[in-house]
């Protein structure tokens, strides 16, 4: 109740300042939640900092979990959706900057989690709001963000200058930073703990998968599903890669009538064949693509044997398999407004995305098209190799959070899965019939 009450009498201030008319009124309902007793300030000082291996050191207000954690920062774009950006698993490592000034006015709901945990390192915030205190926001509201972040141990901190950090990753690149509420650690101690560690060359994938195969049955519920596609259940059988799935590519994939199963990581190409499979998609998921060897060799088993369809790190695991090579980029892609060419169609799509990593198209072979370009920095945003059924997208069609724009590309898979089945019962007749 403590954090909660600081946190409100901090926007208070934000909002309405010391000569604001409201304020007698507003601070009167504040004293009422906030009355400690104990002749504490009811506003809450900077108890946080954010130390960069840069050496810039940006003093913040905390709130959700405390303590000391190391991360990448990157900057989201995004203007809505923060629940479904902290579920996504594929942020496990790094902080999440919000450039958007307002969170948690919608609190947090029980349906949108992209995933059962937050991976995350944290979260950096310009201003946390005081909605959901009014409980007026948003009727789907079951939560207030800070203490949904308490409970699963994620640091979070507001009124730090998020515009003056992205302007430093956006010019610097994507830099390194330790968040802490410890006291006892001086600047030059936090300084070191960000410079000894790095995110490229470590395999971020094992931490989030799953750890056993398991069937997936969820579709997008009736009262959100947007597309008129929706078919029978169980036409075609998709086994999904879960380097850190994300729920929303799942429950689209079942809306367009798969039957799914989820397998972890590790799982053997030769397990997934005997699976007997219309289609594989291979998964988001965290960090560097080069680190995780074991799953580019699984990809490579499978391409050419089923359809297969590649989302993010399923995308970059399939231009290496297809003897391709990935980049970090400068401070890649994160939000839900990155605008998408579609070479095949010429349409524009506005899309969401969420990367640090992509793949250069120079180092592709022969016969792999480039299907999607980002028309902000023109790096490679889809792939195609019609010989072998794949397709990929570096972007994530599922949206949760951004807009639905590329939703076809589901759409697209299971076309592809359509004619593998139709060749297959085609080839069968075809055979001689033993007797
Ligand atoms: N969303 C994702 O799958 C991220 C892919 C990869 N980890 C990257 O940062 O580029």
């Amino acid at each position: 109740m403590a954090t909660k009450a600081l946190a409100f009498t901090l926007s208070l201030n934000d909002c309405f300042g010391s000569k604001s008319p409201h304020t007698a009124s507003k601070v009167s309902v504040f004293s009422v939640r906030c009355s400690t007793g104990n002749g504490e300030r009811p506003w809450k000082n900077s108890d946080a900092r954010l130390v960069l291996e840069d050496g810039s050191i940006w003093k913040a207000k905390s709130f959700g979990a405390s303590g000391t954690q190391v991360g990448e920062v990157v900057f989201n774009t995004s203007l809505t959706g923060y629940q479904e950006i902290l579920t996504d698993p594929s942020y496990a490592g790094q902080f999440v900057l919000m450039t958007n000034p307002h969170i948690g006015n919608t609190g947090i709901n029980f349906d949108d989690e992209e995933s059962t945990q937050c991976f995350l390192s944290g979260l950096v915030i310009r201003s946390l709001s005081i909605r959901y205190l009014f409980s007026t926001s948003n009727w789907r509201c079951e939560k207030d963000l800070g203490d949904y972040l308490t409970e699963r141990n994620v640091m979070g901190i507001y009124d730090v200058d998020t515009r003056a950090i992205t302007r430093r990753l956006r010019e610097d690149g994507s830099l390194i930073g330790v968040l802490s509420t410890d006291n006892s650690k001086t600047d030059e101690e936090l300084l070191q703990m960000s410079k000894s560690w790095d995110i490229v060359g470590i395999d971020l994938i094992s931490g989030v998968s799953c750890k056993s195969p398991h069937e997936w049955i969820d579709r997008t519920r009736e009262e959100w599903e947007f597309s008129s596609s929706e078919g029978p259940r169980d036409t075609f059988h998709v086994v999904a890669y879960d380097f850190g799935i994300k729920h929303n590519i799942l429950r689209r994939l079942a809306s367009y009538g798969c039957k799914i199963t989820v397998v972890p990581s590790t799982w053997p190409a030769s397990e997934t064949l005997k699976l007997n499979p219309d289609g594989v998609l291979f998964s988001n998921g965290p960090g560097d693509p080069s680190a995780v060897p074991y799953a580019v060799e699984t990809v490579k088993n499978i391409i050419g044997k089923v359809p297969v369809f590649g989302i993010c790190m399923g995308h970059q695991l399939l231009g290496q398999a297809l003897g391709g090579t990935t980049y970090k980029m400068k401070f890649g892609h994160h939000g839900g407004n990155h605008p998408v060419r579609n070479l095949r169609t010429g349409r524009v799509e506005i899309s969401s995305q969420n990367h640090n990593y992509a793949v250069d198209p120079a180092t592709l072979p022969k016969g792999v098209e480039v299907t999607h370009i980002n028309l902000n920095d023109s790096s490679c945003a889809g792939l195609a190799f019609p010989a072998r059924k794949v397709v990929s997208l570096q972007y994530h069609p599922e949206a949760s959070p951004g807009p639905h724009d590329s939703d076809n590309a589901f759409k697209e898979f299971v076309e592809l899965m359509k004619q593998g089945k139709s060749k297959t019962s085609n080839e069968n007749l075809h055979q001689p019939q033993s007797v």
